[in-house]
């Protein structure tokens, strides 16, 4: 799950080339270019506005960008081999439309026809997203996490190699959002491509192996999320579990460091001291602590999260 390898045109299953959107004066989507490998989960993730849901319907060809190539599988979403690889995809809509009056199977059963894939398919998909109790319940009567993984099986009909999901977990309860993730891990050993937005960082930080930033159609930087804490150069915070009497001269050898970025400056917490430290000072920090040995009781040092990440880049 690195960013580090070279963009590899073969491999890529989506790919965007200077993609903008504009409506009149608003830029939805302005001079894009991503590429997000087979076999990859991507996020996209930006503030309300930013463009995620107008990038996917272009990548879709469900809209037509105003500039820009886009190509899925190898083919051009304006090209005529475009309606193959399209049978290929599946999309889980922010919104998902449902008939209440259906059961969960006859619902798949519909949208299978729609895909013309074989109606057997379904019930595997309901089994999949766990509702395999409840296919034949009337919607109306579903909850509303219910509906959501009714949305990601119509989603899974036809084994689609690329999936585009918007914020598919929307809805979900803590478990349910577990399982989601488990689910989108096998279809990632499957081979499928996943594209996915969410508003909830701490929830796609451990979770996608690259994502883009988004703002105001642009994208603002792309990579792992190590890779993008990198970019940002914020601290690290550092906690350091200390023998009360040790504190203070643990303090001092730490504000005593000298640094290119100036001194640290421990705090005392009720177990010992805690300081921002710059990533580029943690080996020193730790050569640091080396003499007090066994004194230090623990070091837990926390990267900043995707959120802090977004936060500083995204303002
Ligand atoms: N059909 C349209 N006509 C005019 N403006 C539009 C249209 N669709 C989207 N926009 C504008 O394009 C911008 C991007 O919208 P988009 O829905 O892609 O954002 P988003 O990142 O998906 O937001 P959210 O997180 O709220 O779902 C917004 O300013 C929106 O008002």
């Amino acid at each position: 799950m690195s960013n580090t390898q070279p963009t590899n045109v073969e491999a890529d299953a989506i790919r965007l080339r200077g993609v903008s959107k504009h409506y009149r004066t608003v830029r939805a989507v302005d001079g894009v270019h991503l590429s997000v490998r087979r076999g990859e989960v991507f996020g996209l993730i930006g503030h309300n506005g930013a463009g995620k849901s107008t990038l996917f319907k272009m990548m879709l060809g469900l809209i037509v960008p105003t500039a820009g190539e886009i190509q899925i599988g190898g083919a051009a979403v304006s090209g005529r081999g475009f309606r193959a690889v399209r049978r290929h995809m599946g999309y889980l809509p922010e919104n998902v439309v449902l008939y209440d009056n259906l059961s969960g199977l006859e619902t798949l059963r519909f949208f299978a026809r729609l895909k013309s894939v074989p109606a057997q398919e379904c019930e595997a998909a309901l089994e999949r997203v766990g509702l395999a109790h409840a296919g034949e319940r009337p919607v109306r009567e579903y909850s509303k996490g219910m509906r959501q993984r009714l949305g990601f099986a119509q989603a899974l009909l036809g084994k689609p190699q690329v999936l585009f999901l918007d914020e598919p977990t929307t809805g979900l309860d803590p478990l349910a959002i577990r399982d989601f993730y488990a689910t989108l891990r096998g279809l990632r050993d499957e081979g499928v491509t996943m594209i996915l937005t969410s508003h909830i960082l701490a929830e796609l930080q451990d979770r996608v192996d690259r994502l883009a930033i988004l703002s105001a159609g642009r994208v603002l930087a792309m990579g792992s999320v190590q890779s993008l804490r990198e970019q940002v150069a914020m601290p690290l915070t550092v906690q350091l579990r200390v023998e009360a009497a040790d504190t203070s001269a643990v303090a001092l050898a730490l504000s005593a460091l000298s640094l290119p970025c100036g001194a640290l400056q421990p705090e005392p917490t009720p177990e010992g001291l805690q300081l921002r430290c710059p990533r580029s000072a943690k080996m020193q920090l730790l050569q640091a602590l080396a003499p007090f040995g066994a004194r230090v009781l623990d070091v837990h040092i926390t990267e900043p999260s995707l959120e802090d990440v977004f936060f500083d880049l995204a303002r």
